[in-house]
């Protein structure tokens, strides 16, 4: 059982502050680091693996430190973002050249199990610079696997897989929370988190948004207030009826343009359409004007 602690860590690029006094643990089974780009996850998962030293706080694995400690480096297998550069290797070569540099007694063995693991034995005698994405991402993770890691780190692991080789990743990093061991995951597509973690820490901005499993950053996500754009036979009417209610807030009227903000999303969907049928007025169009990622994690950033 491994657990990695991350202590009040900041971390900065000259003026650039990509992780911003980041306080969380993750143990074992999987954890979802979800953020939109540039939140800092990557930064975040270069530190946990010992890559990247914090410029501030600390990050500790069952209470050893994780910077300059060559130890922990047998128990941590990370899965980095950017594709595998060594290209003139052939997918056997680079498995087994990461079990060589782990030092492991039977190098050949653990490149072979780790290869099979990933199902890429097929094309372990073809170049890396020939592979797909979804194969070069296997690839990568037989490599991260090699050693047989109780932590397992992976950065945007999804991009660019077709839908069958997600699924068979979804199913290997299950399998590898059921085993107990503590794998994190990167990524910025909400569904992907809740399908498969136990446990999501939100990132925006630098910053640690939330944290819980999927049912509450979910109740967090549609909870927070919506702007919505509305088009009615009576926009007029609807303005009025909808202040005379008082369960929204911010009800505008403005260049024959209605918007109104709704505090609880439920709410909303259960009170618009009462309103309308009352005053006797006809919906035409009911828009909501910001749901981009963005919008979502800078409310959860400010609440
Ligand atoms: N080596 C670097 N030098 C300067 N700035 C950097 C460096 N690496 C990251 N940054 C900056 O730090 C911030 C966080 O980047 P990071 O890559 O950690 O975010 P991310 O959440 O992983 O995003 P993405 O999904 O786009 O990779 C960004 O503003 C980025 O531009």
């Amino acid at each position: 059982m491994s657990v990695l602690s991350v202590d009040t860590v900041s971390r900065w690029y000259g003026n650039v502050v990509a992780v911003n006094d980041v306080t969380m643990t993750i143990g074992p089974g999987i954890t979802g680091l979800l953020g939109p780009n540039g939140a800092g996850k990557s930064t975040l998962i270069g530190m946990l693996a010992g890559f990247l030293a914090p410029s501030a706080g600390t990050v500790t694995l069952d209470g050893g430190a994780v910077w300059k400690n060559p130890e922990v480096y047998r128990t941590i297998g990370l899965v980095p973002e950017r594709e595998a550069a060594y290209d003139f290797l052939t997918g056997w070569q680079f498995v087994l050249a990461n079990a060589e540099l782990h030092g492991l007694a039977d190098p050949g063995a653990a490149a072979k199990r780790a290869l099979a693991t990933v199902e890429m034995e097929f094309a372990q005698s073809r170049r890396v610079g020939e592979y797909s994405k979804g194969m070069k991402q296997r690839v990568k993770m037989a490599s991260a696997l090699v050693h047989d890691p109780s932590v397992l780190l992976l950065d945007e692991p999804f991009n660019g897989m077709d839908p069958r080789q997600r699924l068979h990743l979804m199913d290997l990093l299950r399998q590898m929370g059921a085993e107990g061991r503590t794998v994190l995951f990167s990524s910025h597509i909400l569904e992907e988190v809740e399908q498969l973690a136990q446990q999501i820490e939100v990132m925006v901005a630098g910053r640690h948004a939330a944290s819980g499993d999927y049912r509450e950053i979910r109740r967090l996500m549609t909870d927070r207030p919506h702007q919505y754009v509305l088009r009615s036979s009576d926009d007029r009417g609807l303005a009025s009826a909808l202040i005379a209610d008082g369960s929204t807030a911010g009800v505008q009227l403005v260049d024959g343009v209605l918007s109104v903000e709704a505090v609880s999303f439920l709410r909303f969907t259960e009170l618009l359409p009462r309103v309308a049928r009352d005053a006797g007025i006809r919906l035409y169009e009911v828009s909501p004007t910001d749901e981009s990622l963005e919008s979502v994690f800078s409310y959860l950033v400010k609440s």
